[in-house]
């Protein structure tokens, strides 16, 4: 197996459908997802942090309302992932219990990784949960995300978290063992890649629809999450879940595709956030504050003099040092009004001014770029 798996300290993993539920009978496999969750606590236990992406969900549903087989209309969609989001849950607490581990189940939708202020709380949220040892476990939150605000698959939603918390590797678990140059139920001499390095649009075309009725995708949105992935400096990888203990036999064969990234993701997050995002505002700050992030810490509202400008909590600001040349840009932890009323005071005096007990600093110094580091 390559070293990006030995070295990968934070790692996502994604379950397809039908991987998780028996596409037959519409239940769950049991034993499939005990031999998983065996896998994560063995992760665990080497000090890796894990993140689920679970799909499954409609699958469940659909057949616990006895629903037809077959596409389904949008509101029956919902309500099979409403009935069926609980079978799951359900599933995974026991499951890690039996482990000594505690399950967290997080519904995102497409805002919440898209908008800056709910990006910054599911990040810091999902971070809490790794912190405080917890397996999160992610799907989309499919009952009240309509056509035009969902994702819809979770190849693309398991990338964006992966991106989101700078995960160091994103695992899709498919009914495929990696990315072939073909789909390989139509073509017979479908060869499989073992390192995808770019992708062009001869990769592109050679990604098929999906390879099961319970699946969302296919390849085409694995080559979109591959994209999302790599760009955020996640390497990516695509394995067979269709045997027991996955991961291990991952780990110890290497049989899968590897889609690489150019760069790590603390480098490519500090590039999205000193080049890519347009600032709404900027904060000046005092010498002391320049020289304390010049040295690798956070802005804490006590080293700021103003506020300029109006922006909300998650967006970008430039800081710019006494002299009011740009030092650098970061997502600021409050909102323009909250951060004009604690400038120049102590983090513990913040939720006495504020009537709420925000973060200590305005901007932590993981979602800040430096110029003089280069953005
Ligand atoms: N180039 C390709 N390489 C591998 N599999 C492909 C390719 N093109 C299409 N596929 C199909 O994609 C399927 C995996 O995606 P999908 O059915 O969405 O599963 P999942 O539930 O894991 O998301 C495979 O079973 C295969 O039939
Ligand atoms: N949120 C949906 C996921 C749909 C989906 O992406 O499925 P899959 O292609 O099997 O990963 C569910 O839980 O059913």
């Amino acid at each position: 197996m390559r070293s990006e798996w030995a070295e990968a300290h934070r790692i996502v993993v994604k379950i397809g459908s039908a991987l998780l539920v028996d596409n037959t009978a519409g239940v769950l496999r049991a034993a499939w997802l005990d031999a998983l969750c065996d896998d994560i606590a063995d992760l665990r236990r080497q000090g890796k942090e894990v993140i689920l992406v679970s799909s499954g969900a409609i699958a469940l549903g659909r057949n616990v309302l006895k629903l037809p087989k077959g596409p389904l209309k949008l509101e029956d969609s919902q309500a099979s992932a409403a009935v069926g989001q609980i079978h799951l849950a359900h599933a995974y607490e026991s499951a890690f219990r039996a482990r000594g581990l505690a399950a967290a189940q997080v519904l995102v939708t497409l805002g919440d990784t898209e908008e800056r202020r709910r990006y910054l709380n599911a990040r810091s949220t999902i971070s809490t949960l790794l912190k405080l040892g917890a397996v999160p476990v992610v799907n989309e939150n499919d009952t009240v995300a309509t056509n035009e605000i969902r994702y819809g698959d979770n190849d693309r939603l398991a990338a964006r978290v992966a991106s989101m918390m700078s995960a160091d590797c994103l695992v899709l678990l498919s009914d495929v063992d990696g990315f072939y140059t073909a789909p390989p139920g139509s073509s017979s001499d479908a060869r499989r890649l073992d390192v995808v390095p770019e992708i062009t649009a001869e990769i592109e075309a050679m990604a098929g629809d999906v390879g099961s009725e319970l699946s969302r995708g296919g390849m085409v949105t694995k080559i979109e999450a591959a994209k999302i992935a790599v760009g955020a400096g996640t390497n990516m990888v695509i394995a067979s879940g269709k045997v027991l203990n996955p991961l291990q036999v991952l780990a110890s064969t290497g049989v899968c595709t590897w889609f690489l990234a150019h760069s790590d993701p603390v480098t490519a997050r500090k590039r999205w956030i000193g080049g890519t995002l347009e600032p709404r505002g900027a904060v000046i700050v005092d010498s002391g504050a320049a020289k304390a992030l010049a040295s690798g810490k956070s802005l804490l509202p006590a080293g700021v003099t103003e506020i300029v400008g109006q922006f909300e909590r998650g967006d970008a600001v430039a800081i710019r040092g006494p002299e009011g040349t740009e030092i650098g840009r970061g997502l600021i932890a409050y909102g323009h009004a909250d951060a004009a009323a604690i400038i120049g005071r102590k983090s513990g005096e913040i939720a006495d001014i504020l009537g709420y007990l925000g973060r200590p600093e305005l901007i932590h110094r993981d979602d800040m770029s430096l110029r003089k580091k280069g953005f």
